[in-house]
Parts: C-alpha cells; structure tokens; sequence
C-alpha cells in the first residue's frame, strides 16, 4: 500500500515513511492509494470481540506488512492496555436508539487517546529500527496536546514540542501538559488562537531547511498514523450495534474533521454507515460550507468546547481530495486560494459529493447547556460540552429504525466549569489526576512568530543537526 498527497507534488510513500513524514512535503496531506475493503461477513465477526483484535484487523492492511503482524499486535495491545474501560470504547445508550460512544477512558480523558497510544508505540518502534531520533510537533487547543504528551513522555527516540493558545485552553487541560516534566517534553504557549498554532506547525513543515534539521514529525490529524487508529472505533461501535445487518448513524463533534473523517474512511471500508453528521459549536465554518458551497474563514470565537474553536478544519483538504475524485491540482488551488484570501469556492462536483455523504447541524451554546441539562435528568447521564454538541445535533435526525451513535470526545471533568455551569455537578477528576493543581508547570511563552518557534526548538531538541 503507497499513500498519495492530497496536493501531488510530494514522493507517494510506504505506511512507515507517510508517519514519519506527518505533513508531506509539498504541503498536503497523505492518504492510501487505496480503501481496503471488508466484507459483511468480516464485520459480523467483528461484534463482541476485543478492541484490540479489531484495531489489529482494521489497521493491518494499511500497514500492509511494513511492521512484522506479532510487533503490530503487540503494539495495539499494550496501547489498549492504558485504557481504563475494559471495553475501551463503550456505547452507553442516552435515549431510545441514541447511544453515545464513550472514547474518554484512556489516560488523558480524550478520544486523542485512542490514536495517540497507537501512534506514540509506531513511531517509536520505526525510529529505533532506523536508529533515528525525530522532532515531534503538535498545535493543541487542549486534548491532543495532553494525549501527545502522555504517549511521548520519556521516550528516547522522540522530543515532543506542542503549541497550545496561551489562555484559551481549560485549566486541566493546560495541567495535563505543563506538569509533566519528563527532559523529552516542552511546552510552548503561544500568543495567538488555535489556528495560529496549526498555521506554525504547518509552516515549519513546510520550511524544508529546518524540517530536515530536527528531523520533524507531527502527531496532529494531519498524519495518517492519527486517523487510522480512529477508523477501528467506527466498527467496533458499529458491529456492536447490528452491523452489517442494519445501518448505523454517527454524529461527531467537529472542528479539525479528523475524526468524522475516520468515519468517512470506515464507510469506504465497507461498514454500513447510514449518516454521517457533522456537529459544530459556534465556530460553524464547516456546517455553511456544505449549506452555502463556499469556505469561508470570519473568525474563531471562544465557546465552552474550546476542543472545536476552529476555522482552519486540516482534514477537510482529504475530503476534499477524495470529493474532486483526487483532483491534486484543484485541492492546491483552493488550498492556495484559503492561505491568501481566507476562503475557496467547492465545485459543483466536490460539493455534490461532500452533500451525498454528510450533513451538518450546529449547536449554540445555550443549545448546548439545555442539552446537557435535558440529558442528565432525562437519563441521568452526564455530557462534556463537546459530545453535548453532538448529542444536541444528534437529536434532530434521529430516525426510528437506524441506531444513532454519539461520539463522546471527552469526559466531563476535564471541563469542569462550563458542566458545573450547565447542570450544577462538579465533575470530580479521576485518582490517577487527583492531585494535578498541586503539580509543578513548565511552559515557554512564545509570540506567535515561526522564526521564535524554531528558533526555541532548535535549541532545545537532540536531533538538530545544521544542513
Ligand atoms: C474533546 C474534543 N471533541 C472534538 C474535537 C474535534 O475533533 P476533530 O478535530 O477530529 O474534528 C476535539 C479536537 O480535536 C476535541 O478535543
Ligand atoms: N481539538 C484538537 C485540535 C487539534 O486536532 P488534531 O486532531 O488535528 O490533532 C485538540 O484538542 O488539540
């Protein structure tokens, strides 16, 4: 299996190449030539088994034998064993035929930890064949920065540097990241929004000078080791709920489209998945692109879910690939097009597509509070503010005969404010986080300047060489 960039400028790759890689190096994104695909009878067997025997049967053949299959199984079984859920990924049902997958129980309370766990062991294991150590970057708005660095900490191969919006993340979210003080880990809190972060980290990858002076590398959606892992929990869910002898909706709390995304790369596969729905908070940019047919950047504003507090959505550039019928040329146009004027036009083609496969819904913030409200007396369960987005979004489109799954992206606690604010519960953290506003913090403030980011990493990571 090669894997193609979204832009068509960049050398197509094996599975361990395109995760190092992360972003490609003409700026797109990598995808598989190809969807393998599953057959019915592959994904009945896959209900009531162990998630780690499905991610070993989801992931395999996009590794396609470049990791030897009892390494491979091994791997997803040791990133499965932090889980604290024996299922990992439970489906709790909220209401009649709405359930809600619970994708929180690993270390940091976030769905990033299904793939991060996954992806940290790869790159690992890739890095100590090759006897090479890399550069890890990540732009964060909370949760995949605290994944990233859990997965990375004091690791040998790796240091990890993530940028998160100085100020616009939680409280423990902010914790989770800056008290671990592991010497492989660094902290930049940058002056500027979530999007400014990605836009750096994008860049560096795209300064090729540097990029091969720390040997860098990405943990953000943008590389493909990220969805992949985020695929199997689409059939697990799935298979779980009847399939393939009936169709399964999935609403998904939305902002960098990676995770909707899997979704998308699930169906593809073969899994009988009816709708695909978009949820987004304020920050709708996603849900007027498939109403209006245009993208069009107006600005991040700060919401309860602060996770989805984004305008720059990077995985849409894959949908968009795969919309145009892997039109290269037109996905760097209309990626041009977005760097210089904040917007692009879809094609007819690409916006038929886009509207045959997904739709969309916004939930407000009261929407959002009500929501959360509704759902713990209605049944007594509590909802973070991203899944309540969801569920909120969710509610509208439930249809009687086809089960609706609701991603539930984080656990409450680790938005403790905006639930105590919408149902009066303090949401208390687990043991393992007890004592985290007692921890030590390290974190560097950075101006929102690539050359002072760069110029921070290269002085602190082990793999900078000057080329
Ligand atoms: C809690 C939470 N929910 C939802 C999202 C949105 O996911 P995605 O960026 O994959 O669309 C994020 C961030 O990515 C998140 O941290
Ligand atoms: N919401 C994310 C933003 C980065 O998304 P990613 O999935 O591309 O890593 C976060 O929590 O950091």
């Amino acid at each position: 299996m090669e894997y193609v960039s979204t832009r068509g400028d960049a050398p197509r790759l094996g599975f361990c190449d395109a995760v190092l890689a992360g972003l490609a190096r003409d700026g797109g994104l990598y995808l598989p030539e190809s969807w393998p695909q599953f057959s019915s009878d592959q994904i009945a067997g896959m209900a009531n088994r162990p998630f780690a025997e499905i991610a070993f049967e989801v992931i395999s053949p996009f590794v396609d034998g470049e990791i030897a299959n009892d390494k491979l199984r091994e791997m997803v079984e040791a990133a499965y064993g932090t889980f604290r859920h024996e299922a990992v990924a439970p489906l709790v049902q909220i209401a009649p035929g709405h359930f809600v997958l619970e994708l929180f129980h690993g270390p940091t309370l976030a769905f990033k930890d299904v793939a991060m766990q996954f992806l940290a062991r790869v790159m690992d294991h890739i890095l100590g064949e090759r006897d090479q150590r890399a550069t890890i970057v990540g732009a964060t708005s909370g949760d995949t920065g605290s994944a990233a660095i859990e997965a990375f900490r004091g690791r040998d191969n790796t240091d990890i540097f993530i940028l998160h919006p100085k100020g616009m993340v939680s409280p423990v979210q902010q914790r989770q990241m800056t008290t671990v003080l592991d010497e492989n880990v660094f902290n930049i809190a940058l002056e500027g929004n979530f999007d400014d972060c990605q836009t750096i980290v994008k860049d560096m990858f795209n300064n090729h000078h540097f990029r091969d002076s720390v040997l860098l590398s990405g943990v953000n959606s943008i590389n493909w080791g990220r969805i992949v892992a985020q695929v199997v929990y689409y059939f697990t869910a799935a298979a779980a709920l009847g399939a393939p002898h009936r169709q399964i909706s999935f609403t998904v709390p939305t902002g960098n489209f990676g995770d909707i995304f899997a979704g998308y790369v699930a169906k593809r596969m073969g899994l009988p998945i009816k709708s695909l729905i978009i949820a987004t908070n304020e920050n709708d940019i996603l849900r007027r692109t498939l109403d209006e047919g245009r993208y069009e950047m107006d600005g991040v504003s700060a919401t309860t879910s602060p996770s989805m507090d984004i305008q720059i959505s990077s995985n849409f550039e894959r949908l968009l690939f795969e919309a145009s019928g892997r039109d290269a040329e037109l996905v760097k146009r209309q990626m041009a097009q977005l760097k210089q004027s904040g917007g692009f036009e879809l094609t007819a083609t690409e916006a038929n597509a886009i509207r045959a496969e997904f739709s969309a819904g916004t939930a407000d913030q009261a929407q959002t509070e009500k929501t959360q409200a509704d759902t713990l007396s209605h049944s007594g369960y509590l909802l973070d503010p991203h899944t309540a987005v969801a569920v909120a979004v969710a509610n509208t489109q439930i249809e009687p005969s086809t089960p609706m799954v609701s991603l539930s992206t984080a656990h409450p606690a680790k938005f403790p404010a905006a639930v105590k604010a919408a149902t009066q519960i303090d949401p208390a953290l687990p043991d393992w986080l007890s004592d985290l506003y007692e921890r030590e913090e390290r974190y560097q403030v950075i101006a929102n300047s690539q050359s002072e980011v760069e110029n921070f990493i290269k002085s602190k990571c082990r793999a900078y060489k000057e080329t």
